[in-house]
């Protein structure tokens, strides 16, 4: 599967300039390429309002809570969801041992200018202006070509550990989608194993992608920006960031509130709503914008495993949700087509399916 969507991404190359990260270490300042205008957005004063929710998978009640997250916030934190502290803290060393390595070394991973897989700035760099302080490294399925460049001699490390790391994040993926729908109410109880015909795709392989993101300490991080608002193109998107104690991070947009951010919780896990789950909901469950700050003391590190059906197959408002009588907000896109639309605007993609 990791094929057909490297091919769904070949359709779409870069410029080498949209893929060369700069070598953070050698900057006493952010340059001019690099600044963006901030608006100091004040946080808001409503802690209660604006904290987004960590829910327990062990609760009995597990079901709801993730439905009212995904209703109201597009994204929650989750505990208790069986992937031990060990498995997050070794896949995030690995990844730190990749981005430490010289910018020389890490280039030899370099991402092809059509290619989806490999070491190379954000994917939506080319819709802004400014470049963003990150670089990133792609995985889908094996590792292995890559970390064969880059250690010849020691590649097994990172490739198991990545392999690894993949598996747990697609069993949990998996989970979390059931529990999703489930709350979804487009089955009910008895009929729990006869899912719906448009949804039998996570039987087979379904998309997946791993996104290893490395946001270096930023010499004046009021300037920079670590990655611009976006959303996911996925059903859902599992993110272990790494426990910073201090500025940066991950932030989320809320309707009514502003940019809110997600304080990393040891051991947990964000979950986001992604674009096709958006769709699939006909709108209920709501794509979260995010974006990332940079800080000046921490080599911020963030996993995100993106979740998705089969790339050729159709995603389309549910027929169980539509039984309630509501209109199609969208009309019906393969997988490969959105990331098409995607790839060309950007945050303009759902409005251009929208009926
Ligand atoms: O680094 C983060 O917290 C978020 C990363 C992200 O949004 C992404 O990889 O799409
Ligand atoms: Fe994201």
């Amino acid at each position: 599967m990791s094929s057909t969507l490297s091919e769904a991404y070949r359709d779409h190359p870069l410029h080498l300039h949209h893929i060369i990260p700069l070598d953070f270490n050698s900057l006493p300042d952010v340059p001019e390429s690099h600044v963006w205008a901030n608006s100091d957005d004040d946080f808001p004063a409503d802690v209660d309002r604006s904290t987004v929710p960590v829910i327990d998978l062990s609760d009995p009640d597990a079901t709801g809570l993730i439905g009212h997250a995904c209703e109201a916030w597009g994204v929650f934190q989750v505990v208790n969801h069986g992937i031990p502290l060990s498995h997050l803290r070794d896949a995030e060393s690995e990844a730190r041992r990749l981005f430490s390595l010289p910018v020389r070394q890490k280039l030899k991973a370099l991402r092809a200018p059509a290619g989806a897989t490999g070491y190379g700035i954000a994917r939506i760099t080319p819709f802004f202006s400014k470049y963003m302080w990150h670089e990133g490294f792609t995985i889908m399925n094996s590792a292995f070509d890559h970390a064969n460049t880059l250690w010849p001699n020691d590649h097994a490390r990172f490739c198991d550990v990545m392999d690894n790391y993949q598996k747990k994040m697609r069993i949990l993926a998996e989970q979390l989608t059931k529990l999703i729908f489930k709350s979804l109410d487009i089955y009910s109880e008895e009929e729990e194993e006869e899912e719906e015909e448009e949804m039998k795709w996570w039987d087979d392989d379904p998309s997946t992608a791993l996104q290893l993101n490395s946001y270096p300490s930023c010499p004046d991080p009021s300037r920079a920006l670590g990655l611009a608002p976006h959303t996911d193109t996925s059903i859902i998107t599992i993110l272990h960031q790494s426990t910073i104690s201090t500025g940066g991070g991950l932030q989320i947009f809320k309707e009514g509130i502003g940019w809110i951010p997600v304080l990393p919780v040891s051991g947990a896990l964000v979950v986001n709503v992604g674009d096709l789950l958006h769709i699939l909901s006909n709108g209920r469950y709501t794509s979260v914008l995010h974006r990332v700050f940079v800080n000046q003391n921490w080599h911020r590190l963030s996993m995100a495993y993106f979740y998705s059906p089969p790339t050729d197959s159709s995603v389309k408002p549910l027929a169980k949700i539509l039984n309630s009588g509501q209109p199609p907000r969208y009309r019906s896109v393969t997988v490969r087509e959105f990331i098409s639309i995607k790839a060309k605007s950007l945050d303009k993609a759902l409005s251009i399916i929208e009926i």
